[in-house]
């Protein structure tokens, strides 16, 4: 048995013997070819033996221009599915609302997954040097490393489980946990070497529709409506409608319009983009910051009637150097309807955004415009169907003075209330002049603590509390009180339902 062995194993040493022997008489160029197609059957008889499959998820995609959102999916779906498994893990502290540490894996953790009985391995490569395909002259810097990716294994029988279920589940709880932790961001445009970009800050309005104080109805209306709109995808690639909607808020200074949009941005939970139009250089500028824009957005330009007047203003240098004739300032504005000016702004380049060919690009939209002057504005802008709502806010009534005090002294009733009514329907007091009025300018009360001394700590607390707000209340609507008579000793308009809407005028600085 040891002697067949053996033999068997000289066999072997001498037809390798005749193998290499015949490989050193070959002629080079079939040893190439020979080393060719051995590399070539290594991987594929390795994968035939290996049960298993991979699929990488780099950092960046395939142009190295942009990250490849399926890592930040990946990334996102490990920290809250899997990271209890990991005994390595890293901690950040991003944007976040709740100031909650962001946790995710360390480099070269192994978790696993399990995905409709199937086992699945996930592991995070770091950044690492390239080690194939020789040197690489760049000017991008990541270039020469190939960068951190995660590396997904699974056996080869769940192949179409992983393509067709597993992956786009990750994807869809990644955009169900970005939206549960998402800071709200509020963007500004500014120009940077003569350049249009938005930058952008954290954004937490504390106004909500229950804070802002106006007619009961129409504010329900609103809500309404915005939940309609919210709900709508369906609906409007039924009718073939480009998901966005316009709103126009207009009214006196002072009435609500900048707080409106705080309630409508917490309300629906969107960002918010600030355009200032008078630093945007012309259309093809305004048109990539449009594009820039993100999804569930409002895109507010506030006093639009103040920027037409600014954007002259600041333009006026050019036009006369130009020779055209300056008449009066309506003539000076330089919004045009010619699509064929380069050099600036133009309504219609706005207008392309807001109902033209343009706003067909991103969905779930809102414009808001608001202004103090809407008998200013180009009948282009308000004709009907352009702006889908023409919302008014105005002075500050019974019903909105309720639910001011209600927010601002917690209080519903008080032997003063039937006086403010009346003055309120004689005056035309903004909702901004009557919260003034009631923010306590509370002084602690001596007399009372004294009273108090000695009491249980809580109960002491309480009535304090109580009494003070009540005293703060009796002052804070006293001094209300007084200055509506004084309003309306001085004022000259009419109360605002016998005044005509359209020829509200802004109070010269
Ligand atoms: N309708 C309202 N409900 C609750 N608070 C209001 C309302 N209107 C005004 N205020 C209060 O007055 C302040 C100023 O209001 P806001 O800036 O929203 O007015 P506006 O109409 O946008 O004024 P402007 O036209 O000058 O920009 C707000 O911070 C808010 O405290």
């Amino acid at each position: 048995m040891a002697m067949a062995s053996v033999e068997k194993w000289v066999g072997f040493g001498s037809a390798m013997a005749g193998v290499g022997l015949l490989w050193s008489r070959m002629p080079e160029h079939v040893h190439e070819e020979a080393r060719y197609i051995i590399s070539s059957l290594v991987p594929m008889v390795m994968s035939y033996f290996n049960p298993n499959e991979q699929i990488t998820i780099s950092k960046y995609g395939e142009e190295r221009f942009q990250q490849n959102k399926m890592f930040d999916a990946v990334s996102t779906y490990l920290s809250s599915e899997c990271a209890g498994g990991a005994s390595k893990l890293k901690a950040n502290l991003s944007n976040n609302r709740k100031d909650k540490p962001l946790i995710t894996l360390d480099e070269n953790q192994e978790v696993a997954d399990t995905f409709e009985g199937a086992r699945m391995w996930w592991r995070l490569y770091p950044k690492a040097p390239r080690t194939r395909g020789g040197v690489i002259v760049s000017l991008h810097p990541r270039d020469t490393d190939e960068p951190p990716c995660f590396r997904l294994v699974f056996h080869k029988r769940h192949r179409q489980l992983v393509l067709n279920s597993y992956l786009p589940s990750v994807v869809t709880r990644w955009r169900e946990l970005s939206a549960k932790n998402r800071q709200r961001l509020l963007f500004t445009n500014h120009t940077k070497d003569g350049k249009s970009d938005w930058s952008n800050v954290p954004y937490n309005p504390p106004t909500t529709f229950d804070m802002l104080a106006m007619d009961p109805e129409k504010k329900y209306e609103i809500i309404n409506d915005l939940t309609a709109f919210q709900e709508g995808k369906e609906y409007h690639s039924k009718v073939g409608k480009a998901w966005k909607r316009g709103y126009l808020l207009y009214g006196p200074p002072g009435t609500g319009k900048s707080t409106m949009i705080g309630a409508m941005a917490n309300f629906l939970d969107y960002d918010v983009y600030d355009l200032d139009l008078t630093s945007v250089k012309n259309n093809a500028e305004l048109r990539k910051l449009f594009l820039d824009t993100k999804d569930k957005s409002i895109i507010v330009i506030e006093d639009i009637d103040a920027i037409e007047v600014e954007l002259t203003t600041k333009r006026r240098g050019k036009k006369a150097a130009n020779g055209n004739e300056i008449d009066d300032n309506r003539v000076l504005i330089e919004f045009s309807d010619k699509n064929d000016d380069k050099g600036k702004v133009t309504l219609s380049g706005l207008l392309s955004f807001v109902d033209g060919l343009w706003s067909a690009c991103g969905s779930e939209r809102i414009f808001v415009f608001t202004t103090n002057h809407v008998d200013r504005l180009d009948p282009a802008l308000i004709r009907p169907g352009r702006m889908d709502k023409h919302i008014e806010m105005s002075y500050c009534r019974f019903e909105a003075f309720k639910m001011l005090t209600k927010n601002y002294l917690d209080i519903t009733e008080h032997p003063l209330f039937c006086e403010i009514e009346q003055l309120l329907n004689e005056t035309n007091t903004t909702p901004a002049d009557v919260a003034d009025n009631l923010i306590p300018r509370g002084k602690r009360n001596n007399e009372i603590s004294q009273l108090l001394d000695g009491a249980p700590a809580d109960v002491a607390n309480n009535l304090m509390l109580r009494c003070k707000r009540k005293r703060d209340a009796d002052e804070c609507l006293k001094g209300l009180v007084e200055t509506l008579k004084k309003g309306k000793m001085h004022s000259a308009t009419p109360p605002i339902d016998t005044m005509d809407q359209a020829k509200y005028k802004k109070p010269k600085n």
